[in-house]
């Protein structure tokens, strides 16, 4: 058995939305969903250390590589820390420093994946003990997203995201283009020509046929870099979009195959190949440890 380390260093990996279908929208404004949640082997690291002081303490590793800087307070990792303030049983502060990989605004979850990490770590640290359905519960204040990955399995998603079915899809490769358009969900879920009532789907339907996502047809018409992708990707397998966008993504069968089409895209620097992955290896690094 391992001890724990002094200072433990977790992986926060990012989604894909296989597809999204938006059901109907409920009378507080927010839009009920249909999708399924892969996780991809794109990840954010998030390094966790106990401090003597009462503090928490976020801090970005690589700040220089990413456009946006996120204040210490308005950062996910923060507010998943303080979400547990209550519950906290060690009398220690953390210090988290994180690195990015995934860019945001983005539809790769990236943020929301942050926040659950640092509630599935901090709950051993602190010694909350709180079960997983709680820290769900507290993830989903955090943001629609944040469930999913605290529950560590890819999931048919329903409500808001927060009615999770896991479910194991196949795990392709993926090309995903991060077309030049930081978008705000807010902005895509507010515009009036989104489709609203896609008649539901059964979990098998969802599986064995898939889907479409209903933000594309509006994401397109705003955002004419992610039309461009969508249509260069479709050259070479069907394309979509993730979440309420930026990025868009195909399969292939094979690292090679994924690989050799990446090669063929103008800006190399917009354009990566990840596997898709049914497990969050963040529950991994946490099992092998001893708390
Ligand atoms: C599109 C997805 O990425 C699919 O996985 C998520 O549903 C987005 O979830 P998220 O990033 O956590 O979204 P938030 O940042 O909480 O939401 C931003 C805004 O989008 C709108 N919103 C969001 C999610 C949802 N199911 N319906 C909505 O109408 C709300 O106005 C909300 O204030
Ligand atoms: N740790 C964090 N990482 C990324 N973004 C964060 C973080 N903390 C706060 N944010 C804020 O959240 C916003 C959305 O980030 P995120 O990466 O989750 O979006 P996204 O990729 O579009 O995900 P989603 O699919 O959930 O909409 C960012 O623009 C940023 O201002």
């Amino acid at each position: 058995m391992k001890q724990t380390p002094t200072t433990l260093s977790v992986p926060a990996p990012a989604k894909l939305n296989l597809f999204l279908h938006i059901t109907n929208q409920r009378s507080d404004g927010y839009h009920e969903l249909q999708t399924i949640f892969q996780f991809i082997d794109l990840s954010d690291t998030l390094e966790f250390t106990l401090t003597d002081t009462d503090e928490i303490r976020v801090t970005q590793q690589n700040a220089h590589s990413t456009s946006e800087i996120i204040e210490e307070k308005d950062n996910l990792i923060y507010k998943a820390a303080t979400a547990l303030l209550p519950y906290r049983q060690a009398p220690q502060g953390i210090r988290i420093k994180y690195e990015k990989r995934i860019p945001s605004g983005a539809g790769l979850g990236g943020g929301s994946s942050d926040a659950a990490t640092t509630l599935l770590v901090l709950n051993e640290l602190w010694q909350c003990q709180q079960s997983l359905e709680q820290l769900r519960a507290i993830g989903l204040k955090l943001g629609a997203d944040v469930p999913v990955f605290v529950n560590g399995t890819a999931a048919f998603a329903e409500g808001v995201g927060e009615h999770l079915t896991p479910v194991s899809p196949n795990t392709p490769w993926y090309v995903v283009i991060k077309p030049n358009a930081h978008i705000s969900t807010a902005e895509i879920f507010s515009h009036p020509d989104l489709t609203r009532n896609t008649p539901t789907l059964k979990i098998s339907a969802a599986l064995e046929h898939g889907g479409h996502n209903d933000c594309e047809n509006v994401v397109r018409a705003l955002y004419s870099e992610v039309d461009q992708a969508l249509k260069w990707l479709a050259k070479f397998s069907p394309s979509k979009l993730t979440g309420t966008g930026a990025c868009v993504f195909a399969e292939f069968p094979t690292e090679s195959e994924a690989l050799a089409v990446a090669q063929q895209y103008a800006d190399s620097t917009a354009i990566f190949v990840a596997k898709g992955m049914n497990d969050n290896p963040a529950h991994r690094v946490l099992q092998e440890l001893t708390f």
